[in-house]
């Protein structure tokens, strides 16, 4: 892979920035600079290709439902999982709440919107809400081979304060059995935000997306994180589920099994080769990256990446 194609593919795909504007619906996401656009690739011999803004950090929003979604496998069987959750694309958008009403026998119908999200944080086996966030925070520093994530104070704060359509989605949840009767709403939904605004970069997302792509192991050191059972249920979850009421159509473009975040955060595994980590906060209307997404759609093509 030549770095100088990448460098190209990004300059080329910068005019649709223009087409996005970033989230504002949580206020300290709109202080994100709408130009910057980064992009890292790392392979299996761990070689990395990264250009533009890749070392810059932003919150890790939606892309940390991947995670969660992995730690609860890991947590419950399948079966319990699917009680909860399924595993089925959405036509609605991410915090939408009348799915929860009208189908699905009120599950969420994947882990990777709001709902799902939340439903699959309460069912993490730990005792407090304290250790929740502890065990997905160590959890993405051993994904991303990176000691020293935190969490962005400004925008859990940001979150919490204006989460109201989160707190609709778990009450709701709470109300119709989906989310146990003696859960703390508040405190659940505080570990969710805080998990929403752990930071990482395009480098962080692309060493994730790599250990997904690897089956759960680590390719350096060849350490397990997870089974591939567990893996290939996430990885498929992404493919059809990813990007949320645009996930058919970035099959079709891209064909990479990818999730964003509205931070402007895209993170993509290409199974048994590389981890992809992109950035650029100028937002489409699902609420990914505008910019990202044609970057996506270039290196797939370039590349020949579909896995279709
Ligand atoms: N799509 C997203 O990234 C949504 C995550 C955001 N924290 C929210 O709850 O609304």
């Amino acid at each position: 892979m030549d770095k100088n194609i990448l460098e190209d593919i990004l300059q080329n795909n910068r005019k649709y920035i223009k087409l996005g504007e970033v989230a504002t619906y949580i206020p300290q996401l709109a202080k994100a600079n709408k130009e910057d656009l980064g992009l890292c690739i790392k392979d299996m011999n761990g070689d990395m290709y990264a250009c533009g803004d890749y070392e810059k950090k932003f919150t890790i929003q939606s892309m940390s439902k991947v995670i969660t979604f992995t730690s609860c496998l890991l947590d419950n069987s399948i079966e319990d999982v699917k009680k909860t959750v399924s595993f089925e694309p959405t036509s609605t958008a991410f915090n939408a709440i009348v799915d929860l009403e009208i189908k699905n026998r009120h599950r969420p119908l994947n882990p990777f919107i709001n709902a799902g999200a939340i439903a699959c944080i309460s069912m993490l086996k730990e005792n407090t809400y304290q250790e929740k966030f502890d065990r997905i925070i160590n959890f993405i520093k051993l994904l991303s081979l990176n000691e020293n994530i935190d969490y962005d104070e400004e925008v859990y704060e940001s979150e919490r304060k204006t989460g109201s359509r989160n707190r609709a989605l778990a009450y709701y949840m709470q109300s119709t059995g989906i989310i146990d009767k003696d859960v703390d709403i508040e405190k659940l939904l505080e570990v969710y935000f805080k998990i929403c605004s752990i930071k990482v970069n395009c480098i962080d997302l692309s060493n994730i997306a790599l250990i997904y792509a690897n089956n759960g192991v680590n390719p350096f050191t060849k350490e397990r994180y997870f089974s591939k059972e567990v893996s290939k249920i996430v990885v498929a979850t992404m493919a059809l589920c990813g990007m949320y009421d645009e996930s058919g159509e970035i099959a079709v473009t891209v064909g990479i099994p990818s999730k964003s975040g509205v931070s402007g955060g895209i993170l993509s595994v290409l199974p048994s080769k590389m981890g992809i980590g992109i950035y650029g906060p100028a937002l489409n209307d699902k609420g990914t990256s505008v910019a990202g997404l044609k970057i996506l759609e270039s290196v797939s093509e370039k590349f020949d990446l579909s896995i279709y």
